[in-house]
């Protein structure tokens, strides 16, 4: 690890943009790229394939602290892929009931402790893009700039239905919004590393920007501290 190496942190609620934004940013800086939703989904994922529920701490931290997973670096104009224990797990891992079990376990304290050092060790030169809930606040909160990315719930569950829409059956405009609504909920109520911004976080509502109108807030911000070179 190189803790030298700077690191952008992106924090916010579901489709707010956050992964979005971190891969074109990491792709743009040629820096690394950290999803940490993604180990959090993975490990909800595995725990359904192992059977194991997803309110046993004990377990659920031990599956943790041995996850055999991998990440794939994007080949231009493709999303990083990720495998899990030998099979690829890249589209499988980000339906909504996966989301909400990883919000579950995200809620158990040990869980996190388990997952915080694999999370550090992707700090490595040139630098590194996080997203997640406490990228800012926990894991990196040393880092030059913080973002913490929102949108109006409606926004985002019209997101996520356009996202979904002809990928997945049955997929709603109100379920989805149901659905982001008790998960922000969950994730700002609990105990440990809670969804909020960091203290030195710019805040940025994308509710009415494009993709590019964030992209540019944010590269106007790196450009201010001079943290890329
Ligand atoms: N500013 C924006 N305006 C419109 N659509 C957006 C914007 N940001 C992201 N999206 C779209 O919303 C969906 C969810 O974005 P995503 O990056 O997955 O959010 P998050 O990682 O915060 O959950 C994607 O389909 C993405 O293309
Ligand atoms: N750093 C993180 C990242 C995600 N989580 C939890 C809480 C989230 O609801 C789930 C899924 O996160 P993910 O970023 O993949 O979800 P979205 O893409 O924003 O819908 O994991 C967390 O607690 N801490």
């Amino acid at each position: 690890m190189n803790s030298i190496a700077p690191v952008i942190t992106i924090d916010g609620p579901s489709g707010s943009g956050k992964g979005t934004v971190a891969g074109i940013l990491a792709k743009r800086l040629g820096w690394n790229l950290l999803d940490s939703g993604a180990l959090y989904r993975l490990l909800a994922f595995a725990a359904h394939n192992h059977g194991v529920d997803l309110t046993n701490e004990e377990l659920l931290k031990k599956l943790a602290a041995h996850l055999d997973v991998q990440f794939i670096a994007a080949n231009d104009g493709q999303l990083q892929r990720i495998i899990l224990e030998g099979d690829e797990v890249s589209d499988v891992i980000r339906t909504e009931s996966v989301g909400s079990g990883a919000s579950q376990v995200a809620a158990l304290p040990a869980v996190r402790e388990a997952l915080l050092q694999r999370q550090r060790a992707f700090q490595e030169s040139p630098g590194l893009v996080a997203d997640g809930r406490d990228m800012g606040t926990v894991v990196f909160p040393g880092a030059p700039l913080k973002i913490f990315l929102t949108a109006s719930a409606e926004e985002r569950a019209r997101r996520r239905y356009l996202q979904l829409k002809g990928k997945v059956e049955g997929v709603s405009l109100s379920s989805l919004l149901d659905e982001i609504r008790a998960r922000d909920e969950r994730d700002t109520q609990r105990a440990v590393a809670p969804l909020k911004p960091a203290a030195d976080a710019i805040q940025l509502d994308s509710t009415e920007l494009s993709i590019d109108q964030v992209l540019e807030r944010i590269m106007s911000e790196i450009a201010i501290r001079d943290i890329a070179g």
